[in-house]
């Protein structure tokens, strides 16, 4: 069986250092994480799997490594667990991917920069995501300690524990560290491994694999690339998958009649599955995964089939063309300057609403509106659970803002 794995959200503002702080607990670029570069598989969110592992000889503190052998002692190290870091871009235009990164999440790292004032916007929309998504593993990174005094790291801690008072945050524990120097990493991964732990594994439970990314087999150096079929890759919400199982993808193919457009459900057998770099027998939830298909590339190309929802036939939630939702909005919109506030008026009859739904993004025309409750007509269906979560967002200015979350009713 493959190794259970945690999914961790690296979220904050853009240039606090994510990627770099990912590359530090990793030790060193692992051939996993070229091997998902290879396949393309990071450039939307990216993926990093790392297995941690511990030298069962060397002295406190910890000695972690993701080496097989520790460098000091050279004694053969024990395998800790193996976290998928899912690192967002913290750009504010690419919002809507964090906020379908954060569907699979099962904790988060917030990273915050010290030698910049606490809140900067994209820290304070990634909190909020988190805080509506109902995301409480959270660890917060005070990131670049290396370029600031003492006295300003201080000062900076409680700004940040100002910033997250009310929050989900508010208790999350706060480590000072940097990522480009390699200070305190060790302590963070202390403090990771026991506020976020890898979640108990749905085995029993249909598999549901959110479809993240879908490619055809023409990457260099994949690999997958002797599959004869396209390639999907997401991560598996619940149960597990085996090649050789028949798979049943949803909402599907769009179909264009005379004056008609209907989605059909895609069939198609899995030929392989691989879960970081390594070809396995079992694919299980957490930790990104590709499964090779018998499906005509030309199908899966170009992330054809992101935001559909895979499983074995007729065990898929339904594919929904319109939802009416439960609503919580949040108060003002987030990410914009607190001298210009801009309050969240009401939903309103016929606006378009940006909803995202797992790692589907969509378009929803609200049809109705009344007291927190929406219904509205997708541009574009989504298979999804009744009870799931929608991110919701509305076009301000040049861009769609996060307003608030809803719930998919029966
Ligand atoms: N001095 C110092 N620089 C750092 C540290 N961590 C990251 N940096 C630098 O900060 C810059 C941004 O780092 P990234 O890791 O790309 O930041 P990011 O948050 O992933 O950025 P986006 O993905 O664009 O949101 C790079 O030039 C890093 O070298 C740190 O601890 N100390």
């Amino acid at each position: 069986m493959s190794q259970p794995c945690v999914n961790i959200g690296m979220v904050g503002h853009v240039d606090h250092g994510k990627t770099t702080l990912v590359s530090a607990l990793s030790g060193v670029w692992t051939d996993t994480h070229s091997e998902e570069l290879k396949r393309g598989i990071s450039i939307r969110l990216g993926y990093a799997d790392t297995t941690f592992r511990k030298c069962p000889t060397c002295p406190e503190p910890q000695c972690y490594t993701v080496a097989k052998k520790c460098e000091h002692c050279g004694e053969k190290t024990e395998d800790m667990r193996t976290v998928s870091f899912v690192d967002s871009p913290g750009h504010e235009t690419l919002m809507a991917t964090m906020l379908s990164g954060a569907a699979i999440m099962d904790g988060a790292i917030l990273v915050i920069a010290a030698n910049e004032e606490c809140p900067q916007p994209q820290t304070k929309e990634h909190l909020m995501a988190l805080n509506i998504i109902g995301i409480e593993n959270i660890v917060i990174v005070q990131n670049k300690v290396d370029l600031v005094p003492k006295e300003k790291v201080i000062e900076h801690y409680h700004q940040i524990k100002e910033f997250v008072k009310g929050t989900v945050a508010e208790n999350a524990p706060v480590v000072p560290i940097s990522a480009q120097q390699n200070i305190n990493i060790d302590v963070l991964i202390d403090v990771m491994n026991e506020v976020i732990p890898t979640p108990v594994q749905k085995l029993d439970k249909p598999a549901h694999m959110l479809i993240a990314r879908s490619f055809d087999i023409n990457k260099p150096g994949s690999s997958i690339d002797k599959i004869a079929g396209g390639v999907i890759g997401g991560t598996l919400t619940a149960g597990s998958l085996h090649p050789g199982d028949e798979l049943e993808i949803r909402p599907g193919r769009k179909v264009e009649s005379e004056n008609a457009i209907h989605w059909e459900p895609i069939f198609t057998t899995i030929n392989m599955i691989a879960a970081g770099s390594d070809k396995v027998e079992e694919a299980t939830p957490g930790g990104l995964l590709a499964l090779g298909t018998g499906l005509d590339p030309s199908i899966t190309k170009s992330d054809s089939l992101t935001g559909q929802v895979a499983g074995l036939p007729d065990t898929l939630p339904p594919t929904h063309d319109s939802f009416t939702l439960d609503l919580k909005l949040l108060e003002r919109v987030v990410g914009i300057s607190d001298d210009e506030p801009i309050e969240i008026g009401k939903i309103k009859t016929s606006e378009p609403l940006m909803l995202n739904v797992g790692t589907a993004t969509t378009v929803g025309i609200v049809t109705s509106a009344r007291e927190n409750v929406a219904e509205t007509k997708l541009k574009r269906p989504v298979c999804a659970e009744v009870g799931s979560m929608v991110a919701i967002s509305r076009r301000v200015g040049s861009r769609w803002r996060l307003i608030g979350v809803g719930v998919i009713k029966a």
